[in-house]
């Protein structure tokens, strides 16, 4: 799928320099990858643009690349062509693996997307080892875990370039939240902590932008409605997946704050799930500062009310395992 440059001068545009970042998308030809791939090519931030995927790469490639945009598409297809998908890029963005269908959690995906994501990341960590990496696929508190170790392995890893996807909690919390309020959503910011599965993943309503007073009922609510996000969208779907299009627009949201952090961009914050100190885990999810290096800065949890501190002690409870099963994968 490679063409030579010899008669594609977009090619030679893209190798000359042009302004702005490289990215793949691996695990392109999916129900996350397809949008995405398509909300990539509208980034100005992008000059480059891989799609990588095990099948119909180059359908999806063909079609995005008619897209009038700036960025250069290139697609690649199978494990051969993995390391051409890899070399250079500044961002790898990770939505390889099979999602849920209704009765199964987030955890019944390690069994496949685990080997998956080792094998992904094997590649990034020869081909890319700067890149900064969005890492989508589930369990989300299991496969960064899993990412880092393989960079360890490898003699690669940056904890501030390893970060889990947890933006579309922030999403949704957002959006129920201005539901709620009778707000725009765009006017609302709730920080969500913790991780990206049932407990685990903790909004912290008493954060809340604008600063707001919600009654115990809406915080149940509010909260639970948060968690079950994912699981809400797996029913509707009745086995046709889970969520795409809200998780690409929330996967563009978070790369684009990455991009902007790369750029030199000042404040540029966001919540993801990454190695930290904040609590006594070694990965959790909290508000991150992105800057040149990826995420320069984790931020507190901040004062938090007794409805959040108990949410808290579940939240880790549950994490703690998920992490530990990402780790003992690599490490057996
Ligand atoms: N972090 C989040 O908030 C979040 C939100 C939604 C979905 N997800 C997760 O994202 C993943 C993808 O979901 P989807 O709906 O796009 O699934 P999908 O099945 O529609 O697409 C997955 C794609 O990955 C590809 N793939 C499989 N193995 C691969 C490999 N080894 N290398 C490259 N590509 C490979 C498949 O060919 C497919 O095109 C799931 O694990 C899902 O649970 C995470
Ligand atoms: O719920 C899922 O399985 C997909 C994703 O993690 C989500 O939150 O929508």
């Amino acid at each position: 799928m490679e063409e030579s440059c010899v008669l594609k001068r977009t090619d030679c545009r893209a190798k000359g320099g042009a302004p702005g970042f490289k990215v793949a998308i691996l695990g392109a030809a999916g129900g996350i990858g397809q949008p995405l791939a398509m909300l990539m090519k509208m980034n100005p931030l992008v000059s480059v643009l891989h799609l990588y995927d095990v099948v119909n790469a180059p359908g999806v490639t063909a079609d995005i690349s008619h897209m009038d945009t700036g960025a250069v598409v290139r697609g690649f297809l199978g494990q051969p062509q993995l390391e051409s998908a890899l070399t250079g890029m500044d961002l790898v963005i990770i939505p390889a693996g099979v999602p849920r269908k209704p009765g199964m959690t987030r955890d019944d995906l390690f069994k496949i997307n685990a080997g998956i994501v080792r094998t992904l990341c094997e590649g990034v960590a020869k081909c890319c080892p700067n890149a900064i990496v969005n890492l989508i696929s589930n369990p989300v508190n299991s496969t960064v875990p899993i990412a880092a170790e393989v960079f360890k392995k490898a003699g690669t890893y940056d904890p501030k370039r390893l970060l889990g996807v947890t933006m579309l909690d922030v999403v949704r919390a957002n959006t129920f939240v201005a539901e709620v309020l009778g707000l725009d959503p765009r006017e609302v910011d709730v920080p969500v902590v913790g991780g990206h599965a049932g407990v685990t993943i903790l909004p912290l309503l008493s954060q809340a932008k604008p600063p707001s007073s919600f009654t115990p009922e809406e915080t149940e609510y509010l909260t639970k409605r948060i968690q079950d996000g994912g699981t809400e969208v797996v029913q509707a779907k009745a086995g046709a997946g889970s969520a795409t299009l809200s998780m690409a627009y929330a996967a563009v949201k978070f790369a684009d704050a990455c991009l902007r952090g790369l750029r030199g961009d000042a404040g540029v914050v966001e919540c993801a799930f990454i190695a930290s100190e904040v609590t006594e885990l070694p990965f959790f999810a909290t508000k991150v500062r992105l800057g040149r290096r990826g995420a320069e800065e984790v931020y507190q949890l901040g004062p938090l009310n007794e409805y959040e501190r108990v949410g808290l002690q579940k939240a880790k409870k549950e994490l703690a395992e998920s992490i530990q099963k990402g780790i003992s994968f690599i490490r057996k």
